[in-house]
């Protein structure tokens, strides 16, 4: 099956986010990825409700939302109410994730988990049957156009194989330095959502950009 590919309006141009979305609405992206950053869990900020909502407005595709915030809780309904469809609050930021993944599953919403790149994926061995999808961060959230770390390939291998054992419908979505050179040996690994940001918007075709990734096939090593 081809993976899925949400595009990060990230690194749209914030000018013409209508053009933009437009854009992607006519693409083979299957999501769009809003990332959310708070300037305390990561050392950036990036939009909040406003914007989002002005996105939601054009988007004809879901918004699969990654809140890199402090305290998500308190912002789920409002996320929501801003058109999120499905929601992703970092493990790092979550003292009683069973109780938030419940409550982004009573709004309604695919409820998902992301892992910094320091975070074990055995560590979400008890609630990973709970929630539809885990993003595995292949650099230090806060910021687009990172280098992608080496050692999220193993991290994508760990996952599945508990994928496989507790929820083998799962998400596996990677977000970080992805594009056409890793997305092959990513897909071998098991992930099956790619997040793309700077290799599409920076791509002097974003429509061809994301047609390569959506048609990438699983490539092993020699
Ligand atoms: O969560 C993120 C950063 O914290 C972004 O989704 C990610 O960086 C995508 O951008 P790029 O493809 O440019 O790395
Ligand atoms: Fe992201």
């Amino acid at each position: 099956m081809k993976p899925f590919v949400s595009p990060s309006i990230l690194a749209a141009d914030f000018a013409n986010m209508q053009r933009d979305i437009e854009m992607l609405n006519s693409s083979e992206a299957d999501w769009i990825h809003v990332d959310i950053m708070d300037g305390v869990f990561v050392p950036n900020i990036s939009f909040g409700f406003p914007v989002m909502k002005a996105v939601k407005q054009y988007a004809t595709k879901p918004l699969d939302v990654h809140l890199m915030i402090v305290d998500p809780d308190r912002y789920l309904k409002a996320f929501k109410d801003a058109g999120a469809d499905g929601i992703m609050v970092h493990y790092e930021a979550c003292t009683h994730l069973h109780r938030t993944i419940q409550a982004i599953k009573d709004l309604g919403c695919r409820a998902g988990v992301a892992l910094n790149p320091h975070t074990n994926v055995r560590l979400l061995e008890d609630v990973i049957a709970d929630v539809e999808q885990v993003c595995v961060m292949s650099v230090n959230p806060g910021f687009g156009g990172q280098k992608f770390i080496h050692n999220t390939y193993k991290k994508i291998r760990e996952l599945r194989t508990l994928a496989e054992l507790h929820n083998p419908k799962l998400f596996i979505e990677i977000d970080g330095g992805v594009d056409v050179s890793n997305a092959s040996k990513l897909i071998e690994a098991g992930a099956n959502v790619l997040v793309a940001g700077s290799s599409v918007f920076s791509a002097h075709n974003p429509l061809d950009a994301i047609s390569a990734l959506k048609n990438t096939q699983p490539l092993k090593e020699a």
